[in-house]
């Protein structure tokens, strides 16, 4: 690709429904679902000389200008305008180019300037006010009539996001597509994509301020997989001294090949004739808030909480191992398994025991999805049990009355809060078609919380480079 034409890079939101709290510590595992929510970004050449402005068109005041010094360090123009999670990506990303690709061919590329477009699909941010203004109901088919890359009339200080993972997949899809446009790689394989993990993964870091189990990043470059953390003392030197970082260490951090990065990723996707679907409730909690409360308490009480840690995981790899499972029986008999989702779909899990017990046919794959059934309910039991012994609301008592009126709908396997819970969304995974609309229809109805549906369904593919008039309605963000 080069240089003068038009770099789009796009990367996927994400939903961790297996191994909340749990992934934050390396000896456990989680399994995050990639969706196909995308964040994309757009690098096209400036006409600015050494300028770089990164616009982000779908809300109001919301562009940033940056100049690149002899240097090649990345200054802010404008003081009083500013969006770390932008800064630090474009600062640290051209750092990283600057270290791997000839000065000669960095400044040509610098001297024209840049002009950057990000834009989210709609379902990372709460569509109910566009909805409201338009006097639609908050339902899946009014958000099918809004323009893709809704412009929200809003600064993003304003607006409510929905915990699809905005910061992640922005700052992933803004890493390649710099360096694509760089031509510091040449295409997304696998060792690229390391690369683009690494520093993304430190960008993200930086710009939260904090190092979490960074499974968001992940999905954002690997789409769905089982996900193992990295040791965060890969990023000590950065985090500890940022403004005294210099571009040789930096490289040396994300460098694929000399770099420590111990993160684990098994690219995985749901079994065929599954269905993800996803709500955000409109209450709203503060992850950093549950997430203290829940390492205070595990610190409090290292053995009780050993125990119960390492019953929620022999739970969780139940889950994943039993999905696992159902993509091979899929493999081996792809009709006996149609069969068997269509029977199963009609029923509710809790009485496919029952089914299980009179059918002698298709045994492996209904007991399959029993053990996944059965398996995710005990999930959902001990991260109540961790809500209660950390004081942490993970699964407080109204969302529970929600998820079991969820589960109780025919072909619901699984329906539980993503993430680190709380008051924030809800997901739902089901077999066959029909339950869909049933569990719409479920949440347009439910009166104890406002329950607004998003569109986003499980997309297990992870970045992509994109062509810009094949994505309907990007080529509008730009004008
Ligand atoms: N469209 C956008 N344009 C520019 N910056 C954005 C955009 N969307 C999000 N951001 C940046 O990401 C920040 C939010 O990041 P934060 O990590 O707090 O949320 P998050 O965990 O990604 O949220 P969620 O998972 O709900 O999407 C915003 O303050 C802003 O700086
Ligand atoms: C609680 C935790 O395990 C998951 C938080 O997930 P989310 O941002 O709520 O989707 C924290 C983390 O992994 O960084």
């Amino acid at each position: 690709m080069s240089s003068s034409t038009v770099t789009v890079v796009s990367a996927p939101g994400k939903v961790l429904i297996i191994g909340g709290y749990l992934i934050l510590d390396r000896s456990y595992q989680g399994l995050t679902i990639g969706t196909d929510a995308r964040f994309y970004t757009i690098v096209k050449p400036g006409n600015k000389c050494s300028k770089i402005t990164v616009h982000s068109p779908q809300f109001n005041d919301a562009a940033w200008e940056y100049r690149v010094n002899d240097a090649c360090q990345v200054e802010a123009i404008n003081e009083d305008n500013r969006n770390s999670f932008v800064e630090i990506t474009v600062k640290y990303t051209l750092s990283v180019i600057a270290n791997r690709i000839p000065k000669q061919k960095f400044n040509e590329i610098i001297n024209q300037g840049l002009d950057i477009y990000i834009a989210g699909s709609n379902d990372f941010y709460s569509q109910r006010k566009q909805l409201e203004i338009l006097k639609l109901p908050l339902n899946t088919s009014s958000l099918r009539l809004l323009t893709p890359f809704n412009k929200n009339d809003i600064n993003l200080k304003q607006v409510h996001k929905t915990g699809l993972g905005s910061s992640a997949a922005l700052i992933t899809s803004l890493v390649a597509a710099l360096l694509i446009h760089f031509q510091c790689i040449d295409n997304i394989g696998n060792q690229q994509k390391t690369l683009i993990h690494n520093v993304a993964q430190m960008c993200h870091c930086l710009a939260q301020g904090k190092i979490g189990s960074g499974f968001d990043v992940s999905a954002a470059v690997w789409g769905s997989h089982v996900y193992k953390r990295f040791s965060p003392d890969i990023l000590n030197p950065v985090i500890q001294d940022e403004n005294n970082v210099d571009g040789a260490t930096i490289d040396n951090i994300v460098d694929p090949s000399t770099s420590n990065w111990d993160n684990e990723v098994v690219p995985t996707a749901l079994p065929p004739r599954f269905t993800l679907v996803i709500a955000d409730v409109d209450i709203g909690s503060n992850t950093p808030k549950l997430v203290g409360k829940v390492l205070a308490w595990r610190k409090a009480n290292p053995e009780q909480a050993k125990a119960l840690w390492d019953t929620l995981a022999s739970h969780n790899s139940m889950v994943i191992d039993g999905l696992r499972e159902l993509r091979s029986e899929y493999e081996n008999n792809k009709s006996e398994y149609e069969k068997a989702i269509e029977l199963c779909s009609e029923v509710k899990g809790s009485e496919w025991a029952t089914l299980a017990e009179q059918k002698t046919l298709h045994s492996n794959i209904i007991n399959g999805l029993i053990k996944i059934f059965q398996s995710f309910q005990k999930v959902r039991q001990f991260l109540r049990e961790m809500s209660t012994l950390s004081g942490a609301p993970i699964e407080p008592p109204v969302q529970t009355k929600l998820l079991d009126a969820c589960t109780e709908i025919p072909g619901v396997i699984m329906a539980g809060v993503p993430g680190a819970g709380g008051f924030d969304a809800i997901f739902c995974i089901g077999i066959g078609n029909k339950f869909v609309e049933n569990v719409e229809n479920l949440w347009l109805n439910w009166k104890e919380m406002n329950v607004g549906p998003l569109l986003a369904n499980e997309s297990s593919e992870g970045l992509k480079i994109e062509n810009l008039d094949s994505v309907k309605g990007l080529a509008t963000i730009l004008t």
